[in-house]
């Protein structure tokens, strides 16, 4: 099975109701994007709750980054390629996926060690026709596409070679989670866990 991790949290009230909800439905992996003031806090509560692995995103900065694994993230996401992040991550040993857009960047993620990619904004960049070009260059690099994938062009990148995971934010409407609808969330959860079986 494909992993679909995702996404935004903005009061830490959601988390724990959350993690319960993603793991009875079936998301054995969950990234809290560090876009709000709950985030880390959220990260923490999450992590103490067994069955989920819980990862950070949108990590810019070293510091951030240092946030993020104190809170409990057992693994980081950033949307480009962010040097000294990376070598953060790797002195530490926490798998780090950042982002990349072209082939040169693929390269580049190359040289700094990496063989884990995320292909960010998936969609907005080409979708699954330049992630299969860059693909069929660069086969031994595994990648987790995210940015615009939903249920209805989600097949078309896991059944890439290379591609190990997508990542999403539909699964987890914002409005549904501001409301506690953990009943259609639970839903959305897993009809995407179907999705990647
Ligand atoms: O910034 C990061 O590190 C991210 O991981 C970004 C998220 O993957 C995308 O924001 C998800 O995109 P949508 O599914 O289109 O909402």
């Amino acid at each position: 099975m494909k992993d679909c991790p995702s996404d935004v949290i903005t009061d830490e009230a959601s988390a724990l109701p959350l993690v319960r909800c993603l793991v009875e439905n079936g998301m054995p992996v969950a990234e809290v994007t560090l876009r709000t003031p709950a985030a880390l806090s959220s990260i923490r509560r999450m992590c103490e709750v067994p069955g989920l692995q819980v990862g950070a995103g949108t990590v810019l900065t070293v510091d951030q980054a240092t946030a993020a694994v104190d809170a409990g993230a057992c693994f980081l996401v950033s949307p480009g390629l962010h040097e000294d992040v990376i070598r953060y991550a790797q002195s530490v040993n926490v798998p780090i996926i950042p982002g990349i857009a072209t082939p040169s960047e693929m390269a580049r993620a190359i040289s700094l060690g990496l063989d884990l990619v995320k292909f960010f904004p998936a969609e907005a960049l080409g979708g699954v026709r330049l992630l299969k070009a860059i693909g069929s260059v660069y086969p031994d690099v595994a990648v987790m596409p995210t940015g615009g994938i939903s249920p209805s062009n989600i097949s078309g990148y896991l059944d890439l070679p290379n591609v190990v995971a997508c990542g999403g934010s539909w699964m987890i409407p914002a409005s549904e989670l501001a409301a506690g609808d953990f009943e259609e969330i639970g839903e959305l959860v897993r009809a995407a866990s179907e999705l990647t079986k």
